[in-house]
């Protein structure tokens, strides 16, 4: 039996909000499978009260049982990743057709790797939306790290090099990111990797969430330019745990008008779902009917 239970109907937040027009509707039941670290950055009691009183529950789902005995859900949450947890979802979605399960594993299994993640960018040719919209020319070194001077060369990327771990599994060493400087010390990297040229940008750059019809975008402070004299006095490798992060809003930072009009998308993550450029943000409408998952 699905729960009923009398809820508001208008915006609130919080755990104090009132319920102003209380009606009996049936409740949508979330069953939700995420690392700590994203329930503690996801389901916040600010979202959970404005959930509950939009009539949506979060319940969360206990990985030591069998998912089917749980619920009943009307909607199956979920960011963990792995072969077993992904047979886990398949299964149940085969025998349970009417839950819809966020997202399913086969509509995200190339977000979980840099470079398929961007392979679905580039497969767009988006070379005149609003300005150019392309990613930063990259290469996959997957093991041996004394072969990665001579794939640098061989492959022309120039330096400097930003290193990314090529597999995002929501991990924070998973959102590891290196700045080799000079080719010497491109041997200290750790593979398996995405190595991608420096894209100078300004030092600012857009991050795009997008659930459904809603698009909200931020700026955030990002590397600065590195510029040819920078690059000819600098070597070795430098590791920046996250950059961009919440903390590092620029939403009131001027942009560089000198690249307006070239953008590059950087990563396309999921839960909430979004894109990250560099640069000005009128390509939203291309982008958006792309990656609906
Ligand atoms: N090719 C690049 N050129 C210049 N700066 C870059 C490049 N790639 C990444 N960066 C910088 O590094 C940051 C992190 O890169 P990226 O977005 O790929 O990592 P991430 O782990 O997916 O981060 P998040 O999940 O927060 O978006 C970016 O916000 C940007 O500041
Ligand atoms: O706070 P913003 O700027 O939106 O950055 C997010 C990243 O873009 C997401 O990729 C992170 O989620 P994962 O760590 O599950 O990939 C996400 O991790 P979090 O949910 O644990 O905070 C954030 O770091």
């Amino acid at each position: 039996m699905r729960e009923e239970m009398p809820y508001g109907t208008e915006e609130g937040e919080g755990e104090e909000v009132g319920f102003p027009n209380i009606t009996h509707k049936r409740l949508v039941v979330v069953g939700y499978a995420l690392t700590s670290k994203k329930t503690k950055s996801f389901l916040q009691p600010k979202l959970e009260g404005l959930a509950r009183n939009k009539g949506i529950l979060f319940v969360a789902i206990d990985l030591n049982r069998p998912l089917s005995d749980q619920g009943p859900f009307d909607i199956v949450l979920h960011k963990l990743s792995g072969k077993e947890w992904r047979q886990i979802l398949e299964d149940y979605r085969q025998t349970h057709p009417e839950v819809t399960v966020l997202d399913p594993p086969d509509a995200i299994q190339h977000l979980h790797n840099r470079q398929s993640m961007l392979q679905a960018v580039a497969d767009m040719n988006l070379s005149d939306s609003y300005g150019k919209v392309g990613v930063p020319r990259q290469l996959v070194v997957k093991r041996d790290a004394s072969s990665i001077p001579d794939a640098v060369a061989n492959s022309g990327l120039t330096l400097p090099i930003v290193a990314k771990p090529l597999v995002n599994d929501g991990s924070a060493k998973s959102h590891e990111l290196s700045l080799a400087f000079d080719r010497y010390s491109l041997q200290k990297l750790e593979p398996p990797l995405v190595l991608q040229e420096f894209v100078n940008h300004g030092g600012v750059l857009f991050k795009v969430y997008i659930v459904g019809e809603a698009i909200k975008v931020v700026r955030r402070f990002s590397l600065p330019d590195v510029s040819k004299r920078e690059l000819s006095k600098t070597a070795g490798v430098y590791r920046f745990p996250r950059v961009s992060c919440a903390a590092a809003s620029a939403d009131d930072a001027d942009l560089d008008p000198g690249i307006a009009g070239e953008f590059s998308c950087l990563g396309i993550g999921f839960l909430p779902l979004h894109l990250d450029k560099l640069c000005i943000v009128t390509v939203f409408s291309n982008i958006k009917l792309v990656f609906h998952c």
